[in-house]
C-alpha cells in the first residue's frame, strides 16, 4: 500500500454517507467516483503552487498518485467539490469571483482515457471553467512554404481581437527575425522530450528532422484571452489533434504546383539548399496525405494570395460585415468564503456555510452546467451563472 496522506484514512476507507459523496476536512475535499476516492488539496498538495490530487482505491486500499495534466488551479482558502458525472468533478474556490472560480477535475473523460494509454499510468486532468462560448479552434496545415503563416498573419492583422496564435514549441534554431515566445518557444530537444513525457503537449511530431509540438498551455492562453485559437501544424500534428478531444476546424492549404512551392521556399530565403530539398521531398507526401486522409474539413488553393485569403475568410464566416461577439456582461460576484454545493439536475446551488452570513445575505448563486462544452486539454466552456435574491414575501428574483 502506498503512503497514505496523513488525514482521515479510516473515514475514507469506510466511505461517506452524505448526499454527494463529498467531504471536506483540513483543506482537502474528497469525492467518491465508483470505488475510488479522489482527494483534492490539503494533504495531497504537491506544492504550494497548485491544488494536489491523490486517489484512494477502495478495493485494494492502495493510494495512487496520478499524473496531473492541464494548468492546475492555485490553492485558495479552501474549496468545495461535487461530482458532476462519472467523468468529472466540479471544484469551486472559496472567496473567488464568479469569473475565475470554477475548475473541473476530469477523471474519466476521453482525453484522460487517451492519456492513460499514452503515458501508461494513472492520469487526471484539470480544465478551467469559462462562462459563455467560444468558436472552435482552427487547425491550418500544408507543406512548408505554401503560405500558411502568411494567411494567418493576414487574418490576425485584420481581426486582432478575434484570433490568437497557438505558439508552438520547436527544437529548430530561430530564424533571423523570429522571437522566442512569439513565433515559437525555442527549446532544447532533451527538455522538450521530458515535457512530452510529462504530458504537457496536446500533439507533437518530428517535422523535417526537428521536434515541433503544441503545448496544452499554448491553446489555453489563447482561450483565456477570449480569442479563437489558430494552430499552424503539420499533417501528423493535425491527425493527432483530430484524434484528440479538442474539437476544431481542419484546413489544408495546397500550392498551385510543386514548382511554385519551390519558388516560394527559395524566395523566402530562410532555409539552406539542403533544408529546401528536404522540405520539398516531405511536401509531396504531405500533399498526398492532406488530400486523401479525411482529416481535413476544407481545402484551400493558395495560388493568388488575395483570392486564397478571401476563401479562408468565407469558410470562417468572415465575408460579411463582422462584429466581434459581445463579451458576456454577466454580473461578477464573489463566492462565500465557506460554501456548500448542491447538485439539482444540471444546476449547482452554491450557498454560504456560515450561518451569520447566510442571514445577512439572501443571495444564492446558481451555476448552470447543462450546456458544457470542451474540457481538457483546454477550457470547459458554456458555464452559465446567476444569482437569486429571495424576498420575505417568498418571491425570488434572478439576476443574470
Ligand atoms: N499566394 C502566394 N503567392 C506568392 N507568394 C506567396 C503566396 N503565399 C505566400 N507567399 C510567400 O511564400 C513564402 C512562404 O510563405 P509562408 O512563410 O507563409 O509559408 P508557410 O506555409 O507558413 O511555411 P512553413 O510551413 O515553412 O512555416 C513567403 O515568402 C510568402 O510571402
Ligand atoms: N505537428 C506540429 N507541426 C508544427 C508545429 N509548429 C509548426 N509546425 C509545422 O512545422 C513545419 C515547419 O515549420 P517552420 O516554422 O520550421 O517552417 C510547418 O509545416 C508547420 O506547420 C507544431 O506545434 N506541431
Amino acid at each position: 500500500m502506498g503512503e497514505a496522506p496523513a488525514f482521515f484514512v479510516d473515514v475514507l476507507q469506510k466511505g461517506f454517507a452524505n448526499d454527494f459523496d463529498v467531504k471536506s476536512k483540513g483543506g482537502e475535499t474528497s469525492v467518491v467516483v465508483g470505488n475510488r476516492t479522489y482527494v483534492i488539496g490539503g494533504a495531497c498538495e504537491e506544492s504550494a503552487l497548485s491544488i494536489g490530487v491523490c486517489i484512494l482505491d477502495q478495493s485494494s486500499g492502495e493510494w495512487i498518485y496520478p499524473v496531473v495534466l492541464g494548468t492546475k488551479p492555485r490553492p485558495s482558502k479552501g474549496h468545495s467539490a461535487v461530482l458532476l458525472s462519472e467523468d468529472r468533478i466540479l471544484i469551486t474556490k472559496n472567496g473567488s469571483s464568479t469569473d475565475v472560480f470554477a475548475w473541473f477535475l476530469e477523471v474519466d473523460t476521453q482525453y484522460v482515457r487517451q492519456q492513460k494509454k499514452i503515458l501508461g499510468t494513472e492520469v487526471v486532468a484539470w480544465s478551467k471553467g469559462v462562462r459563455g462560448y467560444a468558436e472552435k479552434p482552427i487547425v491550418i496545415s500544408g507543406p512548408s512554404g505554401v503560405g500558411k503563416g502568411t494567411l494567418i498573419s493576414m487574418l490576425m492583422k485584420e481581426y486582432p481581437s478575434m484570433f490568437g496564435f497557438s505558439v508552438s514549441h520547436t527544437t529548430r534554431a530561430p530564424r533571423a527575425m523570429e522571437k522566442d515566445g512569439v513565433h515559437y518557444h525555442f527549446i532544447e530537444r532533451s527538455v522538450m522530450e521530458k515535457e512530452i513525457k510529462d504530458g504537457k503537449f496536446l500533439e507533437f511530431a518530428s517535422v523535417h528532422e526537428n521536434l515541433y509540438g503544441t503545448s496544452v498551455e499554448a491553446v489555453e492562453v489563447v482561450a483565456d484571452a477570449g480569442k479563437r485559437c489558430i494552430l499552424d501544424i503539420d499533417v501528423q500534428g493535425a491527425r493527432s489533434v483530430r484524434a484528440s478531444s479538442l474539437e476544431a476546424i481542419f484546413i489544408f492549404v495546397c500550392p498551385p504546383s510543386m514548382e511554385e512551392l519551390e519558388k516560394r521556399l527559395r524566395a523566402r530565403g530562410t532555409e539552406t539548399e539542403e533544408q529546401v530539398q528536404k522540405r520539398l521531398r516531405n511536401a509531396k507526401a504531405e500533399i498526398e496525405q492532406g488530400q486523401s486522409s479525411g482529416i481535413f474539413d476544407h481545402m484551400l488553393y493558395n495560388d493568388n494570395l488575395e483570392d486564397c485569403y478571401q476563401s479562408l475568410k468565407k469558410l470562417l464566416g468572415l465575408d460579411g460585415t463582422v462584429t466581434a461577439a459581445p463579451k458576456s456582461a454577466s454580473k461578477v460576484v464573489d463566492l462565500p468564503m465557506d460554501h456548500s454545493l448542491t447538485k439539482i439536475d444540471n444546476k449547482i446551488i452554491i450557498n454560504s456555510r456560515t450561518p451569520e452570513l447566510e442571514k445577512a445575505s439572501t443571495n444564492t448563486i446558481v451555476l448552470d452546467v447543462s450546456a458544457l462544452k470542451g474540457g481538457a486539454p483546454g477550457r470547459t466552456r458554456g458555464l452559465d451563472i446567476y444569482t437569486m435574491d429571495s424576498f420575505s414575501d417568498g418571491l425570488t428574483r434572478i439576476n443574470q
